[in-house]
């Protein structure tokens, strides 16, 4: 598994309700299809996703044509299923929405193909988690527009060619590196959507006030930007959390001070990092003085089990600088003593003579 790899991995197990988590929980899809942009002007970031399907969306609409399939990788809450709509509304196309792991049966695939209308863009969320002989049926579907319906078992099965109006197929993954490449081959635009910047966020966080109604100074979309972790869904998670603050212990506007009161309540810090995050870097610092230190020995220390600080709580730490994954185990970075507030000893990981630690 590559770090991208384990940072989408690791937030696919986000526990409930963790308001840091990149994962949809109920109150975020209740709330988030108010919230979504609608057009690709709307849609913040991203910038060059945006140029490229613009051209060819533009292009597409122009030959009066079905759009190219689509693939978006990228982390969850980065805007897929978001784009998916947007997608569809650009080509004025109605869209159907389904996840891999609702595909088991190469039938069910067939059932939704064939019920297609002619332009449709039909999103299949987690694509990477389709069944095998569902993914094969769909590499025909997306070349020849053509599926092969099996009827009966055995010897006497027979292979029933169903044609199907052009349609534009938009696949996400938070696991591009899991699909097979006669798939990945397939899409004729892939696109990789990154962690946003905090100017971005800051965006993200006016629209939606705007939306929700609230009212933010700019310093309190900042604070609320900085804490979001690269990531548009929390960003609106935490906007929700300070309004309510805002709400009961203020006048209900939104600024600096009131955005840093109200997620020190939450417990997330300026740089994002919770409850856990912190738990785990403390450990780290304290009780084993910044590392090497054994995944199992780390987990124990934090009373968690193995995957919650491997997969929930390190992708987050490493990306952003503060823990590294070593051969001889994990090792905090001289950030790390500085974002907790503390004296890094003499022997630290990172200090003098001791870099090499580093090179996984
Ligand atoms: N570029 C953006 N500009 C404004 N809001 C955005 C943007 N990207 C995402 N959002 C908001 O973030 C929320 C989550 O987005 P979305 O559901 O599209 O993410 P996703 O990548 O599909 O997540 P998942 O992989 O979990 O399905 C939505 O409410 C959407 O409004």
């Amino acid at each position: 598994m590559n770090w991208d790899d384990a940072e989408a991995a690791g937030t696919d197990t986000d526990p409930a309700g963790r308001l840091v988590g990149a994962d949809a929980d109920g109150e975020d899809s209740a709330v988030e299809a108010a919230l979504r942009p609608k057009d690709l002007a709307e849609f913040v970031g991203q910038p060059k996703v945006r140029e490229q399907l613009d051209l060819m969306l533009r292009a597409a609409r122009a030959r009066g044509a079905a759009a190219d399939h689509v693939l978006l990788s990228g982390a969850p809450g980065l805007g897929k299923t978001t784009l998916s709509m947007i997608i569809a509304a650009e080509m004025g196309a109605p869209i159907r929405i389904t996840s891999g792991p609702a595909i088991q049966h190469a039938g069910d695939l067939a059932s939704i193909l064939s019920s297609l209308q002619e332009g449709e863009v039909l999103f299949l969320d987690e694509i990477h988690r389709m069944s095998r002989p569902a993914e094969e049926m769909l590499y025909m579907a997306m070349e020849d527009f053509r599926v092969d319906v099996i009827v009966g078992k055995g010897p006497g099965a027979t292979a029933i060619p169903l044609e199907l109006p052009p349609f534009t197929l938009v696949g996400a993954t938070t696991r591009a590196g899991l699909l097979p490449p006669p798939l990945r081959d397939r899409f004729g635009f892939t696109a990789h959507m990154e962690f946003y910047e905090p100017g971005e966020l800051e965006q993200v966080v006016h629209r939606s006030a705007r939306l929700l109604d609230v009212t933010t100074d700019r310093d309190g979309a900042v604070e609320i930007a900085g804490r979001s972790r690269g990531t548009p869904r929390i960003a609106n998670r935490l906007l929700r959390r300070v309004r309510d603050y805002a709400q009961v212990r203020a006048d209900g506007r939104i600024t600096r001070e009131i955005a840093a009161r109200a997620l020190e309540v939450y417990e997330v810090d300026q740089r994002g990092l919770d409850r856990l995050d912190r738990a785990v870097l403390s450990a780290l610092l304290k009780l084993f003085g910044g590392g090497p230190v054994g995944l199992s020995t780390l987990a124990v220390a934090v009373g968690e089990e193995r995957e919650t600080v491997e997969e929930v709580a390190e992708p987050f730490l490493v990306r952003e600088g503060l823990l590294a994954r070593t051969p001889r185990g994990r090792v905090a970075t001289p950030a790390a003593w500085a974002h907790l507030g503390l004296a890094a000893p003499q022997n630290a990981p990172g200090a003098t003579g001791q870099t090499g630690l580093f090179e996984a």
